[in-house]
């Protein structure tokens, strides 16, 4: 930009539309064809401004102390979108959107204004043209000349005064957050069961006739538990996938914005993590390392990595208590040792720039997974005594395989699940990413290691079918969620429609996004059915997986369905009225 006045990368004061309130941005560009710079907010907003709403920090700063004496700024309180926001410490955010969805569909046209706000069409955005949908128009009168073209806030993050930009969020709102997960009573439920379910699993399926519905085995002597050697294995299994971590290879990708605006940055190359691993445990097999000690220590490696993750949880228990409000989740700070411990409190706990969660969520538990199934398969051939696995086992492999293998590949796409933007680390995830997954997830190629299943091809052909379709949807509508929440003016979205929220978020209400409100977990459900089909109907262990994962799936739709509600408002009931099934369409 050789002949602007303010060059890319250049930290001014941009004016917010349609108030005298100023904040630093930093400039990412400038149009000729508009004559707009793009600027970033410090909450990630883009938007697009004039030259002469533009000013150099220096200048600014003088007129900024003094506030509460500007008429215009007081004046402006009321018309900015950020402003009417956060005016309240005590309104609620489902309030906050009705009244800024009425701001920009005038009550007159109430019973139309669904019509007008899907459809809203992604389009690479440019001055206002007379052909852009009703609710731009609308926003634009709001706003003036300016292109509002997306805030990347996270929930309830605005774009603040700038002394308030990294303001924590008021402990009142962080208090008032319901308890989930049967509140303190079910926090001491879930710890007990969850070890204890684990346990009944493993038992189970070394049984000739296992069953879900069986009295629990016998328990083994306590020291069938404990193996020194086991706990080594793990450590060093955990040691090496950190090691892979923090290499500097593969991209380094920015998280969704935090409360503060800040966008944390996470080493993504969990593909890279996974394919070393895979050579390196080829060559342990080749080198004549025996991985059937997998099959036959299961329940000591288990037990292991159950003591490393309760030391582990601990340890994210005392770090949140002195973790600062603006680094704690919404949740788990009920006040309650165990509500707390359970849930987890911190939102992004870091040892430098390691971050516990995204290594814990996508790396031992996950890429043990298929080393644990693998191990099963070596175990199957073993036991019966097979010159290759049966069909069955290699179905489970392979299909497992690829979810894990999609999912690190994608791993980039992990930053905008619930977990890792909403959800604080504590028992719950720790012990989920690296019990409950490794130990829980490989229940199929366990079961098929003594309870053979025999399988036609054309059962063969059809059960891949099935996965593929499920695949297709799974990976389909994440990559769609993805990609429109990391560029909302992507224009290989433009098709889609979106209804605009308050916050300045849209929610999708066309493509994917449109069939049901989570066409992810229809996908994934699809899946987990293609998993388990190939074990047979003799038993019911096999089919563990599917029956705990749809309890999973309906309780975090319905975790997800309140916190949107909470977030989005109105603009989310519309997307229900409009999108009126949850998962599957017609049925649920
Ligand atoms: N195998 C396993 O054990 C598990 C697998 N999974 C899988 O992980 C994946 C991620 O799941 P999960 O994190 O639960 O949920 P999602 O990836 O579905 O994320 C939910 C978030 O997406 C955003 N969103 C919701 N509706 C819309 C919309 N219409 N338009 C745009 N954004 C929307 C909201 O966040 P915001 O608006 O704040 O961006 C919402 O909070 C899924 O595929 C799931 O199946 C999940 C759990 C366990
Ligand atoms: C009962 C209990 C202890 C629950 C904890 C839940 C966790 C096991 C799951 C929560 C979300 C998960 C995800 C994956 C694994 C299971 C957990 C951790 C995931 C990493 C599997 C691979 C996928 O491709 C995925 C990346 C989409 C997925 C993300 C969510």
């Amino acid at each position: 930009m050789p002949t602007v006045k303010y060059q890319k990368g250049d930290t001014v004061m941009g004016r917010w539309p349609g108030s005298s309130l100023y904040y630093e941005v930093k400039v990412l560009g400038f149009k000729p064809r508009t004559q707009l710079y793009t600027v970033i907010y410090k909450d990630g907003t883009e938007l697009e401004l004039k030259e002469q709403d533009i000013k150099s920090v220096s200048g600014f700063q003088t007129r900024s102390r003094s506030r509460s004496r500007s008429p215009s700024r007081r004046r402006s309180r009321s018309r900015s979108p950020a402003r009417t926001t956060r005016r309240s410490s005590s309104r609620t955010t489902a309030a906050v959107a009705a009244t800024a969805v009425t701001e920009s569909a005038p009550s007159s046209r109430r019973d139309s204004k669904l019509k007008d706000t899907v459809e809203v069409r992604l389009s690479p955005l440019v001055s206002a043209a007379a052909s852009e949908a009703k609710v731009e128009a609308e926003s634009e009168k709001n706003q003036g000349p300016y292109n509002l073209r997306r805030r990347k806030a996270d929930g309830d993050a605005k774009p603040e005064l700038l002394e308030k930009a990294k303001a924590p969020p008021a402990p009142a709102a962080i208090h008032s957050t319901p308890l989930d997960f049967g509140g303190k009573i079910g926090a001491y439920f879930w710890l007990l069961f969850l070890p204890a379910w684990v346990l009944f699993v493993i038992l189970q399926v070394n049984l000739k006739d296992p069953s879900l519905v069986n009295a629990p085995p016998p328990l083994p002597p306590l020291d069938a538990f404990w193996d020194a050697q086991a706990l080594g294995f793990v450590i060093l299994w955990i040691l090496f996938q950190a090691l892979l971590y923090i290499l500097p290879v593969g991209k380094l990708s920015e998280g969704m914005p935090l409360r503060s605006g800040e966008r944390l940055k996470y080493r993504t190359n969990g593909f890279f993590a996974i394919v070393v691993s895979a050579i390196v445990a080829g060559i342990a097999v080749h080198q004549g390392v025996d991985l059937t000690y997998v099959h036959s220590h299961f329940l000591q490696l288990a037990t292991a990595t159950f003591i490393i993750s309760v030391l582990l949880s601990i340890y994210l228990y005392v770090r949140s208590r002195y973790a600062s409000s603006a680094e704690l989740a919404l949740g788990g700070n009920s006040g309650n040792v165990v509500y707390d411990f359970f849930k987890g409190h911190e939102l992004n706990p870091r040892i430098k720039n390691f971050d516990l969660k995204f290594f814990c969520e996508m790396r031992p538990g996950l890429i043990g997974w298929c080393l644990i199934n693998f191990a099963m398969a070596l175990a199957e051939m073993k036991q019966q005594n097979l010159d290759a696995p049966s069909y069955a086992m290699i179905l489970v492999n392979l299909f497992q395989l690829l979810y894990v293998v999609d999912g690190l590949w994608n791993e980039e796409a992990i930053l905008t699940t619930m977990d890792l933007m909403h959800d604080g680390f504590g028992f719950m995830l720790a012990f989920g990413d690296l019990v409950w997954v490794p130990f829980t997830y490989t229940l199929q190629a366990y079961y098929l290691v003594s309870h053979p299943n025999s399988l036609s091809l054309p059962a063969v052909t059809a059960i891949v079918i099935l996965k593929l379709i499920g695949f297709y949807i799974f990976r389909k509508s994440n990559s769609e969620k993805n990609a429109f929440r990391r560029n909302p003016s992507d224009p290989k979205l433009s098709h889609l429609k979106t209804i605009p929220t308050a916050t300045g978020k849209s929610l999708l209400v066309s493509g994917w996004w449109g069939v049901v409100r989570h066409p992810n977990y229809l996908g994934d459900l699809i899946m987990a059915l293609a998993w388990s089909l190939p074990c047979g109907f003799s038993h019911l262990l096999p089919w563990y997986y599917m029956i705990y994962f749809i309890i999973l799936l309906v309780h975090r739709d319905s975790r997800d369905m309140s916190e949107c509600r909470r977030k989005y408002g109105s603009a989310w009931d519309e997307y229900c009225r409009t999108v009126r099934y949850r998962i599957i369409p017609r049925v649920y």
